[in-house]
Formats: structure tokens, C-alpha cells, sequence
């Protein structure tokens, strides 16, 4: 099931974002990009060639889930993601629920990271295929408010063989308000190599 659709747990400004995504894509410059619990099962070849050693992969497919799709309805990781192909970036737009909170009232860091990683994740996924996060760079500037909605705004900023650059921001709805930016590192898997 596609997680990555609204649900009774997302804000106004939450669906109201995501139809104006939905609506940008008719004419295909975006895409909105489907989010499942566990994509990886459909996929045990390819995971096979790049993950020889991932035990779990093999005795407990069943139970491996994408870790920010594990939460129950609105109260963990709320997000949908959109690409646009042309500009190669992706846009995520997230509202964190209440069992994320750092700090009273607001995201813990890690939750955060988490989206970013995942935003980035993806960015360089459709840039380069399979890869992993090798170096990642947070400024948090202003805390995010717990439940609030935050859009995610991610690009391939260079590659270089292997390695992609990208970089990312987190702004407000009415994008007044710069929450975190950053920066990092993924490299594109060689399956000559073994990851372990
Ligand atoms: C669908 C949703 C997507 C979600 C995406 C989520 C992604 C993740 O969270 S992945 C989990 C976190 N990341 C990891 O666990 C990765 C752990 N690290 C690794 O496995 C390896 O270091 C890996 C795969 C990144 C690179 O290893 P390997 O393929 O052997 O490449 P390696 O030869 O070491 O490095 C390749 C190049 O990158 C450079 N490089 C590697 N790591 C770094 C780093 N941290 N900083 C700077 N440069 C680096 C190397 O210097 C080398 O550069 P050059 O080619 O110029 O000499």
C-alpha cells in the first residue's frame, strides 16, 4: 500500500501541498513518488547483488520495514515525495507527528536527519541508483515545531564517477522560515565490492 497518500492524519496544509504537487504533475515536469512499508521484498535480486551479507534480508524479509514507514498513522514520519526530472530534484513535503519530539514541542534532531537522509536518499537514488549515504551535514538554524508541515527542497549539486553531491533545505509552508540545510555525500554501490 502506498503510504505516501493523504490519510484523516494530515493538516490542511499538508493536503492542500500535496494537490498543488498533484496538480503540477498533469502535465509530467513532476512526479509524485509512491512510499511502501517494506519495497525491498519485490526486489531480493537486486538486493542479492549490492547486499550479499544483509542476514535479515534473507530469514526475516517479512519483518524489515523502511524504518520511517513504521510509525502508526500521524504519529511518526507523514510525508510524500515529488520529482522533478528536468531540474533533477525532489521535493518532500513532511509533517512530523508527536512521537517524534526532541525537545518539548519540537523534532528531535534524529527525525530530522531522518527525513533528510531519506529526501536525499531518493534524489540520489533517481541520479545515481543504488547508493548509500557516505557523509551527511546538518545546520539546524530554527527548531521545527512538532506537527507542524515542512517542505523539503532536494538537488544533485555535482557527480563525480561514484560520488554524488547533494544538498537539501528545509523551509516553512509559506517558506518564510529557513528550519535546517545540508549537505552530503552518496556513492553509487560497485558490486565488485563487498559492503561488510
Ligand atoms: C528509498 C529511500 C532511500 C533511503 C536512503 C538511505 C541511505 C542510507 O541511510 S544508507 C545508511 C548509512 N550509510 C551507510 O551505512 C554506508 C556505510 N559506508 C559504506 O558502506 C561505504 O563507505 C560506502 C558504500 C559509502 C563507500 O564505500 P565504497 O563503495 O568502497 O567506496 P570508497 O572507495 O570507500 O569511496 C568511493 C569514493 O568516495 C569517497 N568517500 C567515501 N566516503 C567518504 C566520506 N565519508 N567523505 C568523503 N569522501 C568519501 C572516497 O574517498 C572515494 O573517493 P575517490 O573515488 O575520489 O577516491
Amino acid at each position: 500500500m502506498d503510504l505516501s497518500l493523504p490519510n484523516p492524519s494530515w493538516s490542511k496544509d499538508m493536503r492542500l501541498l500535496f494537490d498543488q504537487f498533484m496538480k503540477k504533475s498533469e502535465d509530467g515536469s513532476w512526479k509524485h513518488l509512491p512510499s511502501y512499508k517494506n519495497k525491498f521484498s519485490r526486489r531480493i535480486e537486486d538486493i542479492k547483488v549490492f547486499f550479499p551479507d544483509a542476514k535479515l534480508i534473507k530469514e526475516k524479509i517479512s519483518q524489515a520495514q523502511l524504518f520511517p514507514r513504521n510509525f502508526e498513522e500521524g504519529l511518526g514520519f507523514e510525508y510524500a515525495m515529488f520529482h522533478n526530472h528536468a531540474e533533477d530534484r525532489t521535493v518532500c513535503i513532511f509533517q512530523g507527528g508527536p512521537y517524534l519530539q526532541g525537545a518539548p514541542g519540537f523534532l528531535h534532531g534524529g527525525a530530522i536527519a531522518t527525513m533528510i537522509d531519506s529526501t536525499l536518499g531518493m534524489t540520489a537514488l533517481i541520479a545515481g541508483g543504488i547508493v548509500m549515504t557516505a557523509n551527511l551535514n546538518i545546520n539546524f538554524k530554527r527548531p521545527i515545531p512538532l506537527c507542524s508541515v515542512v517542505v523539503i527542497n532536494s538537488q544533485v549539486d555535482k557527480v563525480e564517477g561514484r560520488k554524488l553531491f547533494l544538498s537539501c533545505n528545509i523551509r516553512s509552508v509559506d517558506e518564510q522560515t529557513l528550519y535546517s540545510e545540508a549537505t552530503s555525500l552518496f556513492v553509487k554501490l560497485d558490486p565488485e565490492k563487498s559492503l561488510t
